[in-house]
C-alpha cells in the first residue's frame, strides 16, 4: 500500500459545475456544513473520501481504464476529484489506483494540481479496492498518516457528476444512521431467469430502485464490515451497503440522487459526459470590451443577442479579467473597436494561458465594430457555435466581422 502525499494547490480546471442550493435547502445544508465545517475544522478530518479507481474497464472496450480517458483532452477521474475538492469539508480523498497506473495518477494530480489526495494500491476487485482504501484511513494500520475520520464517503471514480448537495444529504444520514447511499428509479425492470434462459418471473420496478454513489458511512460500521467480509463477498460483491447490513446489522437510508450521478462504463458513457461537461462549461460567456457605459457599443448589442443563444453572458472591461478568469469562465469574446484593444486582447490570452485553462476553451476575437454592427446576428450565430461545440480543431479563432 502506497500513501503518496496529498496534493498542492492552485486553480481546479474546467468539469461539472455545482449548482447553488436553494431556499430551505441552502438552509438546511448550510447548518449542517457549518456543523461538518465546525467539527471538521477541529478535528481536521470528520469527514474522507474512498475512491475506487483500479479498474480496466473492461466494458468500455478500450486498451486504457476508463478512469484515465479522456474528455476534452483531460482524464475522466480528474474532474471526479474536482467535485470532491470543491466540498472543502471532505478533508482527505484516498484513491486506490493499481501499481500499474500509480505514476499516471501521480501525473494527473500534479497536472492538474489537485489537492488533499493520497493514493493507495488497488485490489483485484473493487470491493479489496475500497477496503485498501479504508485501512489507508484507519489508525490500526502501520504508517498510517491520515487521522481517521467520522464519517466515510465511498464514490467510484468513474462517477463525475456529484455535487455537494448530495454528498451533505448521504453524510448527514450517515451520521444518523450508521450509513447511507444515494438511489435512483430503474429505468428497465428487472427480471429472473430460469436455468434455461426463460422468463422465471419479473420485479414490480417501481418497489425496487438503483443503487448508485456516493454512499456514506460511520468509519467504524464500514471499517468492521469489511473487517469481517468473507472473500466472496470480496470477490463478487458490488454493493458496500449489502455489506454494513450483513456484518454492522445497519440499514443504510437512502437518499433519491440526481440524474447525473450515473456510473461511466460503456463507450457511450464518455461520450454523455463529455457533452455533459461541454453543456455545463458553455453556460458563461465573457464578453469583453473598452467600456461599459456606452449602452449602444457593438459589445452590449451582442451581449442582448448572445443570451438568447447562451445561458449566461457576463459583460466586463479588461479590467476585471482576472476576476472573471479565477470565476471559471472558459469563454470570452473580445469586441475590438480600435486596434489599441488587440492589446487588451493579446493580454487576455496571455492571462488564459498562465491561468492553466485548458486549451481547448476557444477565446473568440472580433474586430472591425462596423463590420460587426452590420452582421450581428450571424457573429452571434458564429460564436455561439464555436462555444458549444467546442472543438479542439477551432482553437483560438480569430473572427473578423
Ligand atoms: N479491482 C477494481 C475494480 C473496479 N474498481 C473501481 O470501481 C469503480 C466502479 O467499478 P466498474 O464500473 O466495474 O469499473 P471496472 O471494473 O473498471 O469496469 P469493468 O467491470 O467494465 O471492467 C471504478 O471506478 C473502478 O475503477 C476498483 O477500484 N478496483
Ligand atoms: O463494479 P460495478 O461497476 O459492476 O459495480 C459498481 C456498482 O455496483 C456500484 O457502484 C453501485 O451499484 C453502488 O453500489
Amino acid at each position: 500500500m502506497e500513501l503518496g502525499p496529498p496534493g498542492g494547490s492552485g486553480p481546479a480546471e474546467p468539469g461539472p459545475r455545482l449548482r447553488g442550493l436553494r431556499g430551505a435547502d441552502a438552509a438546511a445544508s448550510a447548518s449542517s456544513l457549518s456543523r461538518f465545517g465546525a467539527e471538521a475544522g477541529c478535528r481536521a478530518s470528520a469527514v474522507a473520501a474512498v475512491l475506487p479507481a483500479g479498474g480496466s474497464g473492461e466494458r468500455m472496450g478500450v486498451p486504457t481504464p476508463k478512469q484515465f480517458c479522456p474528455i476534452l483532452e483531460r482524464p475522466l477521474i480528474s474532474y471526479t476529484l474536482q467535485a470532491l475538492e470543491r466540498v472543502s469539508w471532505i478533508k482527505d480523498i484516498i484513491v486506490a489506483v493499481t501499481r500499474e497506473n500509480m505514476e499516471t495518477m501521480k501525473g494527473i494530480i500534479q497536472r492538474y494540481q489537485h489537492k488533499r489526495i493520497s493514493l493507495v494500491e488497488a485490489g483485484v476487485t473493487r470491493h479489496r479496492s475500497i477496503f485498501n482504501g479504508l485501512k489507508a484511513l484507519a489508525e490500526d494500520q502501520p504508517n498510517c498518516r491520515l487521522s481517521k475520520p467520522e464519517v466515510v464517503i465511498i464514490h467510484d471514480a468513474v462517477r463525475p457528476f456529484v455535487e455537494e448537495d448530495v454528498l451533505l444529504k448521504v453524510v448527514t444520514a450517515a451520521q444518523e444512521h450508521g450509513a447511507s447511499g444515494a438511489i435512483r428509479p430503474l429505468v428497465s425492470t428487472v427480471i429472473s431467469p430460469s436455468a434455461d434462459s426463460c422468463l422465471d418471473h419479473s420485479l414490480e420496478r417501481a418497489r425496487y430502485r438503483a443503487s448508485e454513489m456516493p454512499q456514506a458511512f460511520l468509519f467504524d460500521v464500514i471499517y468492521d464490515a469489511y473487517q469481517q467480509c468473507s472473500d466472496y463477498d470480496l470477490e463478487f460483491g458490488t454493493e458496500c451497503l449489502h455489506l454494513a447490513l450483513k456484518y454492522s446489522h445497519i440499514k443504510a437510508k437512502l437518499v433519491e440522487g440526481s440524474p447525473d450521478l450515473w456510473k461511466v462504463t460503456y463507450k457511450r458513457d464518455l461520450y454523455a459526459a463529455e457533452s455533459i461537461i461541454k453543456e455545463r462549461i458553455s453556460q458563461k460567456v465573457c464578453v469583453v470590451m473598452d467600456t461599459k457605459e456606452d449602452e449602444e457599443h457593438v459589445g452590449h448589442c451582442l451581449e442582448e443577442m448572445l443570451k438568447t443563444e447562451l445561458n449566461h453572458v457576463k459583460v466586463t472591461s479588461g479590467q476585471d479579467l482576472q476576476q472573471i478568469i479565477l470565476e471559471q469562465c472558459y469563454n470570452f469574446v473580445c469586441v475590438n473597436v480600435m486596434t489599441s484593444d488587440f492589446e487588451e486582447t493579446q493580454r487576455l490570452l496571455n492571462m488564459v494561458e498562465e491561468s492553466n485553462l485548458s486549451i481547448l476553451y476557444p477565446v473568440v476575437v472580433i474586430s472591425e465594430e462596423q463590420k460587426l454592427r452590420e452582421s450581428l446576428r450571424q457573429g452571434t450565430t458564429i460564436i455561439s457555435a464555436l462555444i458549444k461545440e467546442r472543438n479542439s480543431g477551432l482553437i483560438g479563432q480569430l473572427l473578423v466581422a
